[in-house]
Protein backbone atom coordinates (compact mmCIF):
# COMPACT_ATOMS: atom_id res chain seq x y z
CA UNK A 1 0.00 0.00 0.00
CA UNK A 2 1.22 3.40 -0.69
CA UNK A 3 2.02 5.88 1.75
CA UNK A 4 0.91 9.06 2.22
CA UNK A 5 3.68 11.28 3.94
CA UNK A 6 1.80 13.96 4.90
CA UNK A 7 -1.12 12.12 6.60
CA UNK A 8 0.42 12.64 10.03
CA UNK A 9 -2.83 10.59 12.30
CA UNK A 10 -5.12 8.42 10.54
CA UNK A 11 -8.15 5.97 11.84
CA UNK A 12 -8.90 3.14 9.08
CA UNK A 13 -12.17 1.33 9.74
CA UNK A 14 -12.12 1.62 13.21
CA UNK A 15 -15.18 -0.26 15.48
CA UNK A 16 -14.52 0.10 19.08
CA UNK A 17 -17.29 -1.58 20.94
CA UNK A 18 -18.28 -1.23 24.88
CA UNK A 19 -21.14 -4.21 25.57
CA UNK A 20 -23.82 -3.37 23.88
CA UNK A 21 -22.88 0.06 22.85
CA UNK A 22 -21.14 0.63 19.47
CA UNK A 23 -18.78 3.70 20.47
CA UNK A 24 -17.20 3.61 17.04
CA UNK A 25 -18.59 1.61 14.16
CA UNK A 26 -16.38 2.25 11.23
CA UNK A 27 -14.55 5.35 11.46
CA UNK A 28 -11.99 6.74 8.84
CA UNK A 29 -10.32 9.74 9.66
CA UNK A 30 -7.43 11.63 7.97
CA UNK A 31 -5.23 14.61 10.01
CA UNK A 32 -2.78 15.61 7.55
CA UNK A 33 0.63 18.65 8.02
CA UNK A 34 -0.29 21.98 8.97
CA UNK A 35 -4.44 21.03 9.57
CA UNK A 36 -6.52 21.92 12.30
CA UNK A 37 -9.01 19.24 12.50
CA UNK A 38 -12.26 19.72 14.55
CA UNK A 39 -13.69 16.45 15.66
CA UNK A 40 -17.44 16.97 16.47
CA UNK A 41 -20.01 15.26 17.78
CA UNK A 42 -22.85 15.31 20.40
CA UNK A 43 -22.09 13.88 24.16
CA UNK A 44 -21.37 10.25 23.37
CA UNK A 45 -20.98 10.38 19.90
CA UNK A 46 -17.47 8.80 20.00
CA UNK A 47 -14.98 11.97 19.88
CA UNK A 48 -12.97 10.86 23.08
CA UNK A 49 -13.00 6.96 21.80
CA UNK A 50 -11.27 7.94 18.60
CA UNK A 51 -8.78 10.11 19.76
CA UNK A 52 -8.10 7.02 22.24
CA UNK A 53 -7.73 4.91 19.57
CA UNK A 54 -5.52 7.18 17.53
CA UNK A 55 -3.19 7.85 20.93
CA UNK A 56 -2.83 4.33 21.22
CA UNK A 57 -4.94 4.18 24.95
CA UNK A 58 -8.22 2.74 23.64
CA UNK A 59 -7.66 -0.56 21.65
CA UNK A 60 -9.52 -0.62 18.79
CA UNK A 61 -11.82 -3.92 18.06
CA UNK A 62 -11.61 -3.61 14.72
CA UNK A 63 -9.42 -1.03 11.83
CA UNK A 64 -5.89 0.12 12.37
CA UNK A 65 -4.84 3.70 13.84
CA UNK A 66 -1.20 5.11 12.78
CA UNK A 67 0.74 7.91 14.08
CA UNK A 68 3.32 9.15 11.27
CA UNK A 69 2.54 5.68 9.48
CA UNK A 70 3.84 4.05 13.08
CA UNK A 71 1.96 2.57 15.95
CA UNK A 72 0.51 4.80 18.25
CA UNK A 73 2.08 3.37 21.36
CA UNK A 74 5.93 3.23 19.57
CA UNK A 75 7.92 5.82 21.43
CA UNK A 76 9.29 7.62 18.36
CA UNK A 77 5.44 8.75 17.22
CA UNK A 78 5.06 9.71 21.28
CA UNK A 79 7.50 12.32 21.37
CA UNK A 80 6.22 13.87 18.44
CA UNK A 81 2.69 14.69 19.83
CA UNK A 82 1.39 16.71 22.37
CA UNK A 83 -1.69 15.78 23.99
CA UNK A 84 -4.47 17.25 26.41
CA UNK A 85 -6.85 15.16 27.06
CA UNK A 86 -10.56 16.13 29.00
CA UNK A 87 -8.71 15.59 32.12
CA UNK A 88 -5.40 14.43 33.80
CA UNK A 89 -4.25 13.22 37.22
CA UNK A 90 -1.46 15.57 37.91
CA UNK A 91 -0.24 15.83 41.73
CA UNK A 92 -1.65 18.24 43.59
CA UNK A 93 1.62 19.28 45.76
CA UNK A 94 3.71 19.71 42.50
CA UNK A 95 4.64 23.47 41.90
CA UNK A 96 3.33 24.25 37.98
CA UNK A 97 7.05 24.96 37.30
CA UNK A 98 8.13 21.38 38.65
CA UNK A 99 5.56 20.00 36.51
CA UNK A 100 7.02 21.79 33.39
CA UNK A 101 10.27 21.05 34.00
CA UNK A 102 10.09 17.13 34.73
CA UNK A 103 7.83 16.83 31.58
CA UNK A 104 10.48 19.04 29.55
CA UNK A 105 12.78 16.47 30.71
CA UNK A 106 11.20 13.66 29.06
CA UNK A 107 12.09 14.81 25.72
CA UNK A 108 15.35 14.94 23.77
CA UNK A 109 14.71 18.64 22.17
CA UNK A 110 12.18 20.13 24.49
CA UNK A 111 10.05 23.87 23.92
CA UNK A 112 11.81 25.86 26.80
CA UNK A 113 9.78 26.31 30.00
CA UNK A 114 9.46 30.30 29.25
CA UNK A 115 8.10 29.45 26.07
CA UNK A 116 5.28 26.84 27.23
CA UNK A 117 4.90 29.37 30.09
CA UNK A 118 3.88 32.73 27.81
CA UNK A 119 1.90 30.58 25.20
CA UNK A 120 -0.22 29.07 28.00
CA UNK A 121 -0.43 32.30 29.96
CA UNK A 122 0.93 31.08 32.90
CA UNK A 123 2.83 33.73 34.11
CA UNK A 124 2.77 34.55 37.96
CA UNK A 125 1.44 30.46 38.45
CA UNK A 126 5.08 29.07 38.31
CA UNK A 127 5.26 28.63 42.33
CA UNK A 128 1.68 28.13 42.32
CA UNK A 129 0.46 24.25 43.66
CA UNK A 130 -1.44 22.79 41.10
CA UNK A 131 -3.97 21.31 43.17
CA UNK A 132 -4.48 25.10 44.53
CA UNK A 133 -5.35 26.31 40.67
CA UNK A 134 -8.72 27.31 39.32
CA UNK A 135 -10.08 24.33 37.08
CA UNK A 136 -9.00 26.90 34.33
CA UNK A 137 -5.62 27.82 35.68
CA UNK A 138 -5.11 23.86 35.53
CA UNK A 139 -6.63 23.42 32.20
CA UNK A 140 -3.85 26.25 30.87
CA UNK A 141 -1.09 24.20 32.85
CA UNK A 142 -2.45 21.07 31.32
CA UNK A 143 -2.09 23.26 28.19
CA UNK A 144 1.40 23.91 28.71
CA UNK A 145 2.54 20.44 29.60
CA UNK A 146 1.33 19.34 26.59
CA UNK A 147 3.92 21.61 24.19
CA UNK A 148 6.74 20.52 26.12
CA UNK A 149 7.90 18.08 23.67
CA UNK A 150 7.64 20.46 20.84
CA UNK A 151 5.11 18.44 19.03
CA UNK A 152 4.06 17.74 15.63
CA UNK A 153 0.56 17.50 16.44
CA UNK A 154 -1.90 18.18 19.25
CA UNK A 155 -4.80 16.65 20.19
CA UNK A 156 -6.52 18.91 22.22
CA UNK A 157 -9.52 17.39 23.55
CA UNK A 158 -12.38 19.96 24.76
CA UNK A 159 -8.95 22.01 25.51
CA UNK A 160 -11.34 25.24 26.94
CA UNK A 161 -14.01 24.19 28.43
CA UNK A 162 -14.38 25.67 31.86
CA UNK A 163 -12.04 28.77 30.50
CA UNK A 164 -13.48 32.42 30.47
CA UNK A 165 -13.62 34.44 27.32
CA UNK A 166 -9.96 36.11 28.18
CA UNK A 167 -8.59 32.48 29.00
CA UNK A 168 -10.15 30.76 25.89
CA UNK A 169 -9.15 33.44 23.11
CA UNK A 170 -5.63 33.53 24.89
CA UNK A 171 -5.60 29.94 23.81
CA UNK A 172 -6.80 30.52 20.70
CA UNK A 173 -3.94 32.65 19.82
CA UNK A 174 -1.02 30.31 21.13
CA UNK A 175 -3.14 27.39 18.76
CA UNK A 176 -2.65 30.02 15.81
CA UNK A 177 0.85 30.53 16.56
CA UNK A 178 2.02 26.48 17.07
CA UNK A 179 -0.14 26.01 14.05
CA UNK A 180 1.76 28.57 12.34
CA UNK A 181 5.12 27.26 13.26
CA UNK A 182 3.62 23.78 10.95
CA UNK A 183 2.12 21.90 13.89
CA UNK A 184 -1.13 20.04 13.38
CA UNK A 185 -4.01 19.81 15.65
CA UNK A 186 -6.57 17.55 16.29
CA UNK A 187 -9.40 19.09 18.19
CA UNK A 188 -12.66 18.44 19.61
CA UNK A 189 -14.99 20.70 20.95
CA UNK A 190 -18.32 21.59 22.20
CA UNK A 191 -18.13 25.28 21.18
CA UNK A 192 -18.80 25.56 17.31
CA UNK A 193 -17.22 29.45 17.77
CA UNK A 194 -13.79 27.43 18.30
CA UNK A 195 -13.98 25.32 15.50
CA UNK A 196 -14.97 28.15 13.20
CA UNK A 197 -12.39 30.40 14.47
CA UNK A 198 -9.44 27.70 14.13
CA UNK A 199 -10.24 24.78 12.23
CA UNK A 200 -9.43 24.12 8.36
CA UNK A 201 -11.49 21.19 8.16
CA UNK A 202 -13.83 19.17 10.04
CA UNK A 203 -14.95 15.68 10.67
CA UNK A 204 -18.45 15.15 12.56
CA UNK A 205 -19.67 12.01 14.51
CA UNK A 206 -22.76 11.19 15.34
CA UNK A 207 -23.28 7.61 17.10
CA UNK A 208 -19.65 6.17 16.19
CA UNK A 209 -19.89 7.09 12.64
CA UNK A 210 -18.32 9.87 10.05
CA UNK A 211 -21.51 11.56 8.86
CA UNK A 212 -19.72 14.85 7.68
CA UNK A 213 -16.09 15.46 6.80
CA UNK A 214 -14.99 18.26 4.69
CA UNK A 215 -13.42 21.56 4.83
CA UNK A 216 -14.44 24.70 6.71
CA UNK A 217 -15.69 26.42 3.39
CA UNK A 218 -16.97 23.48 2.55
CA UNK A 219 -19.31 23.62 5.41
CA UNK A 220 -20.18 27.28 5.14
CA UNK A 221 -21.18 27.10 1.18
CA UNK A 222 -23.59 24.33 2.27
CA UNK A 223 -25.41 26.37 4.66
CA UNK A 224 -25.40 29.76 2.68
CA UNK A 225 -28.71 29.81 4.56
CA UNK A 226 -30.30 32.59 6.61
CA UNK A 227 -31.05 32.65 10.34
CA UNK A 228 -34.36 34.70 11.00
CA UNK A 229 -34.59 35.94 14.56
CA UNK A 230 -37.51 37.46 16.58
CA UNK A 231 -39.48 37.93 19.58
CA UNK A 232 -42.78 36.34 18.56
CA UNK A 233 -45.38 34.23 19.97
CA UNK A 234 -45.51 32.15 16.91
CA UNK A 235 -45.85 28.30 17.33
CA UNK A 236 -42.16 26.74 15.52
CA UNK A 237 -43.57 23.50 14.95
CA UNK A 238 -46.06 25.30 12.47
CA UNK A 239 -43.58 28.02 11.57
CA UNK A 240 -41.52 24.79 10.96
CA UNK A 241 -44.14 23.71 7.60
CA UNK A 242 -43.95 27.34 6.10
CA UNK A 243 -41.96 27.75 2.79
CA UNK A 244 -38.66 28.05 2.64
CA UNK A 245 -38.38 27.11 6.57
CA UNK A 246 -35.54 24.74 7.37
CA UNK A 247 -35.82 24.24 10.44
CA UNK A 248 -37.87 26.53 13.68
CA UNK A 249 -37.27 26.51 17.63
CA UNK A 250 -38.15 28.17 20.63
CA UNK A 251 -35.33 29.60 22.23
CA UNK A 252 -37.34 31.45 25.00
CA UNK A 253 -39.47 34.47 23.55
CA UNK A 254 -37.49 34.04 20.64
CA UNK A 255 -38.52 32.07 17.80
CA UNK A 256 -35.47 30.96 16.02
CA UNK A 257 -35.79 29.71 12.31
CA UNK A 258 -33.74 29.06 9.56
CA UNK A 259 -34.41 29.61 6.28
CA UNK A 260 -33.02 29.00 2.70
CA UNK A 261 -34.07 32.54 1.90
CA UNK A 262 -34.67 35.15 4.59
CA UNK A 263 -37.46 37.57 2.55
CA UNK A 264 -40.52 35.52 1.97
CA UNK A 265 -40.21 34.24 5.90
CA UNK A 266 -39.91 37.80 7.26
CA UNK A 267 -43.05 38.74 5.21
CA UNK A 268 -45.15 35.58 6.51
CA UNK A 269 -43.97 36.47 9.90
CA UNK A 270 -44.97 39.87 9.99
CA UNK A 271 -48.46 38.43 8.49
CA UNK A 272 -48.86 36.10 10.82
CA UNK A 273 -47.88 37.76 13.82
CA UNK A 274 -47.82 42.12 13.59
CA UNK A 275 -46.69 41.66 17.13
CA UNK A 276 -43.50 40.48 16.13
CA UNK A 277 -40.15 42.29 17.44
CA UNK A 278 -36.54 42.54 17.81
CA UNK A 279 -36.08 41.14 14.19
CA UNK A 280 -32.34 40.27 12.93
CA UNK A 281 -31.76 38.13 9.87
CA UNK A 282 -28.19 37.00 9.89
CA UNK A 283 -26.47 33.93 7.54
CA UNK A 284 -26.35 30.48 9.20
CA UNK A 285 -22.95 29.73 10.76
CA UNK A 286 -21.61 26.69 12.21
CA UNK A 287 -23.58 25.68 14.70
CA UNK A 288 -26.86 25.81 12.77
CA UNK A 289 -24.98 23.19 10.07
CA UNK A 290 -24.33 20.84 13.01
CA UNK A 291 -27.92 20.91 14.08
CA UNK A 292 -28.55 19.79 10.57
CA UNK A 293 -26.17 17.59 9.98
CA UNK A 294 -26.44 15.33 13.08
CA UNK A 295 -30.09 15.37 12.49
CA UNK A 296 -30.72 14.79 9.53
CA UNK A 297 -27.77 12.21 8.52
CA UNK A 298 -29.40 8.96 10.36
CA UNK A 299 -32.26 9.33 7.45
CA UNK A 300 -30.06 10.27 4.92
CA UNK A 301 -27.27 7.60 5.43
CA UNK A 302 -24.86 10.16 4.02
CA UNK A 303 -21.25 10.27 4.48
CA UNK A 304 -20.32 13.70 2.81
CA UNK A 305 -21.55 17.11 3.35
CA UNK A 306 -22.64 17.88 -0.06
CA UNK A 307 -25.20 14.78 -0.14
CA UNK A 308 -27.36 15.88 3.42
CA UNK A 309 -30.51 16.63 1.68
CA UNK A 310 -31.45 20.19 2.46
CA UNK A 311 -34.83 20.18 4.05
CA UNK A 312 -35.54 19.33 7.69
CA UNK A 313 -38.96 20.26 9.30
CA UNK A 314 -38.81 19.16 12.57
CA UNK A 315 -38.04 21.72 15.34
CA UNK A 316 -35.31 21.43 17.90
CA UNK A 317 -37.88 20.57 20.33
CA UNK A 318 -39.48 18.14 18.55
CA UNK A 319 -35.97 16.49 17.77
N1 LIG B 1 -14.55 2.80 28.90
C1 LIG B 1 -15.82 2.78 28.49
N2 LIG B 1 -16.67 1.83 28.92
C2 LIG B 1 -17.95 1.79 28.50
N3 LIG B 1 -18.48 2.66 27.62
C3 LIG B 1 -17.68 3.63 27.16
C4 LIG B 1 -16.32 3.75 27.57
N4 LIG B 1 -15.77 4.82 26.93
C5 LIG B 1 -16.75 5.35 26.18
N5 LIG B 1 -17.89 4.65 26.32
C6 LIG B 1 -19.16 4.91 25.62
O1 LIG B 1 -18.88 5.08 24.24
C7 LIG B 1 -19.64 6.16 23.70
C8 LIG B 1 -18.72 7.22 23.12
O2 LIG B 1 -18.06 7.87 24.19
P1 LIG B 1 -17.00 9.05 23.97
O3 LIG B 1 -16.46 9.42 25.30
O4 LIG B 1 -16.04 8.65 22.92
O5 LIG B 1 -17.94 10.22 23.42
P2 LIG B 1 -17.61 11.76 23.18
O6 LIG B 1 -18.06 12.08 21.81
O7 LIG B 1 -16.18 12.04 23.49
O8 LIG B 1 -18.56 12.44 24.25
P3 LIG B 1 -18.37 13.82 25.10
O9 LIG B 1 -18.65 14.95 24.15
O10 LIG B 1 -19.46 13.68 26.13
O11 LIG B 1 -17.01 13.85 25.67
C9 LIG B 1 -20.52 6.67 24.84
O12 LIG B 1 -21.77 6.01 24.76
C10 LIG B 1 -19.79 6.22 26.08
O13 LIG B 1 -20.68 6.03 27.15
Amino acid sequence: MEIDNNVLAHLGGVHKIYGARSALAGVDLELRGGQVLALLGANGAGKTTAIGVLLGLVEPDRGEAGLFGMAPRSLAARRRIGVMLQSAELPEAARVGELLELTCSYYPDPCPVEECVSLAGLDGLLQRPYGKLSGGQQRRVQFALALCGRPRVLFLDEPTTGLDIEARQGLWRAIRELVGRGCAVLLTTHYLEEAEALADRVCVLQDGLVVADGSMEAIRARVSRRRVRCVSALDPTSVALWPHVLAAFRDGSRLDITADVAEPVVRQLLDMDPDAGELEVSRAGLADAFIELTRESLSAGAARIDELPLRATATREAA
